[in-house]
């Protein structure tokens, strides 16, 4: 299959579409973004690279930073981390406390907001919270291969202003005994690992491990195991577009992610990992476009994981 010409047909198709749905602006640097851009990035678990239009524009990674951060907790938790935090869908925003007061402050899933939350306070029984960022930093370096990864600070600095809903999810599961650390530092790590700026060509290289049973298939280096690969990916695939899921999962079919700054990370098992952006949301919060692009791709590849 030409990859490249599926790639460039599929930014040339969307190319008028330039600008759907509605950028995040409840973060006030994600407003700024111009919505007329769209880019795509394919890295094969044999080491190719397809990409068209903005594909080396760095945007905000978001929530899919989300998956890289449960990867690190997971890594120094292991199991116990089901603990606190579930593996249902939530059927709700990424951002919503309903469930939450009537669940005992156990987030229903990781990819959630206060499931984020929790997975870092996870990760701050181990590190200091400069550390645990610093630790973050490393580790998506290495899996995207690339050192000049940066975090944004002025997203950072403008989520941490902002931040009054995920500050109230963190309270409410410090009263729940759900949340061990200093909410503030907590939130210091989550904001910085959302503002994370990245390009598609990064995006999919970093989450190529997740296409071969967990091992980089370029460096060769083992990051998790075949098994829990494999559970990330069922993580992925039914909670990481929120109450967008079973959409997505009915239109793609494939594990996937997606952040407010309007990318989606997505798994096609055992072929490649894949990275679409463009910033315009459609009503659930994901990338509009970038839904549209991969159903496109699923379409012309029969990658989906339910078959071709
Ligand atoms: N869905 C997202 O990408 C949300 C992430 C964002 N940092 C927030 O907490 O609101």
């Amino acid at each position: 299959m030409d990859l490249q010409a599926v790639v460039d047909d599929i930014a040339a198709k969307l190319a008028e579409r330039r600008g759907e749905g509605k950028v995040a602006d409840y973060i006030p640097e994600l407003a700024k973004v111009d919505p007329k851009q769209f880019g795509i990035a394919i890295t094969t678990v044999d080491g190719r690279v397809f990409t068209a239009g903005d594909a080396t524009t760095p945007f905000s990674i978001q929530s899919i930073s989300k998956v890289f951060m449960l990867t690190l907790a997971l890594g120094t938790a292991g199991e116990a981390l089901w603990k606190r935090v579930g593996r249902e869908p939530s059927g709700s925003a990424f951002n919503s406390i309903v469930q939450l007061e009537h669940e005992h402050g156990i987030p229903r899933n990781p990819f959630i907001n206060a499931g984020a939350i929790v997975v870092c306070d996870q990760v701050l029984a181990s590190y200091k919270p400069k550390e645990a960022i610093g630790e973050y930093m490393r580790f998506m370096r290495s899996l995207a291969d690339d050192d000049s990864l940066l975090i944004d600070r002025s997203v950072a600095k403008s989520e941490t202003e902002t931040g009054f809903r995920n500050q109230a999810l963190a309270n409410f599961m410090r009263s729940f005994g759900n949340l061990h650390h200093d909410v503030d530092h907590v939130l210091g790590v989550y904001f910085h690992q959302c503002a994370l700026a990245i390009n598609c060509v990064q995006l999919s290289r970093a989450g190529l491990f997740l296409a071969a049973q967990g091992r980089d298939p370029i460096s060769g280096y083992s990051v998790v195991s075949a098994k829990r690969a494999r559970r990330i990916n069922a993580l992925m695939l039914t909670c990481g577009h929120y109450d967008g899921s079973g959409d997505f999962a009915f239109h793609v079919g494939l594990p996937g992610k997606s952040g407010v700054g309007g990318g989606i990370l997505a798994i096609a098992p055992g072929k490649a990992s894949v990275a679409v952006w463009s910033p315009g949301l459609n009503k659930v919060g994901n990338s509009a476009l970038g839904s549209v692009a991969l159903e496109m791709l699923a379409t012309r590849t029969g990658w989906s994981v339910f078959g071709a």
